[in-house]
């Protein structure tokens, strides 16, 4: 029997949005509805992939579970001790701009403080995250003149400063060469190992390929499928799968796509 992480019940967010904003976007009302009535549970233990295009509302439902926003209607009651619930979760977002002007080494300790992590435990946590990610020869270079692969690393690690056992990625090869995604594809496998909870967005298919248990597909705001991996490629592929419940969802006919 899988043990429950995370319960959503009947989830919802609005954005309110500028007059100039509704102009540019070409919306008629100033109300953007990025999640929509969402219900979902995650387990223990399990990668659990949020496949949706661009716009879908997989960024605001990860910020929400992460409790960085709140929903507007309905639940996400996570199965912990509540104390631990805000430390025990790590999120790598996009929207972590790390000071350029800053090394690796620096920026590891920082976080490190903030989250009250005993100095010597935060070295030996650095000194595993720096090996395995391979940014030790890169400890005191500053961030600006790192690689984007680089970067996304130094996020990574920074992100799992306290050993989360909750870890949230948005996002986690976005932008990045063959090289690199297959490093963290790597890496998330053996936190998966760890025996840690991952929750990740992505619209790439290889990323669901390689690490998904189970999958949730979002499109505008909803989340149209949610299945065990084994389930979702029965008989198909990832690609062919989520085409099909993205234009069914849209209503769009097959045959017109040409
Ligand atoms: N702070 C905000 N203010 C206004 N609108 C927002 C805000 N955050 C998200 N949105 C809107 O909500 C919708 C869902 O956005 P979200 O970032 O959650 O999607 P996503 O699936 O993560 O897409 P992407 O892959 O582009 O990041 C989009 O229409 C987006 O423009």
């Amino acid at each position: 029997m899988k043990e429950k992480l995370l319960e959503i019940n009947n989830v919802y967010k609005t954005f309110k949005i500028s007059k100039k904003q509704q102009k540019i976007l070409n919306i008629p009302t100033a109300n953007v509805v990025a999640v929509n009535d969402v219900s979902v549970v995650i387990y223990k233990g399990e990668v659990f992939c949020l496949l949706g295009t661009n716009g879908a509302g997989k960024t605001t439902m990860l910020r929400m579970i992460a409790s960085l926003i709140k929903p507007d209607k309905g639940k996400i009651n996570i199965k912990e001790n509540s104390e631990k619930d805000v430390k025990n979760i790590g999120f790598l977002t996009t929207e972590l701009k790390l000071d350029g002007f800053f090394t690796p080494n620096y920026l590891f300790d920082f976080f490190g403080k903030l989250y009250h992590i005993d100095s010597n435990e935060l070295l030996q946590r650095k000194k595993i995250l720096f090996e395995i990610l391979e940014i030790d020869k890169f400890a005191e270079v500053k961030l600006k003149n790192l690689s984007t692969g680089m970067k996304q690393k130094v996020s990574i690690a920074v992100s799992l400063v306290h050993n989360p056992d909750i870890i949230i990625f948005d996002e986690p090869t976005n932008g990045l060469d063959i090289v690199t995604t297959r490093e963290v594809i790597k890496f998330i496998k053996m936190l998966k190992e760890e025996g840690k909870s991952i929750i990740l967005s992505t619209h790439i298919f290889d990323v669901v390929n390689k690490l998904a248990d189970r999958v949730g597909v979002m499109v505008e705001g909803k989340m149209i499928y949610c299945e065990a991996y084994e389930e979702f490629t029965r008989g198909t592929n990832t690609e062919e799968k989520f085409f099909k419940l993205y234009y069914g969802a849209k209503g769009v006919n097959k045959n017109e796509l040409g």
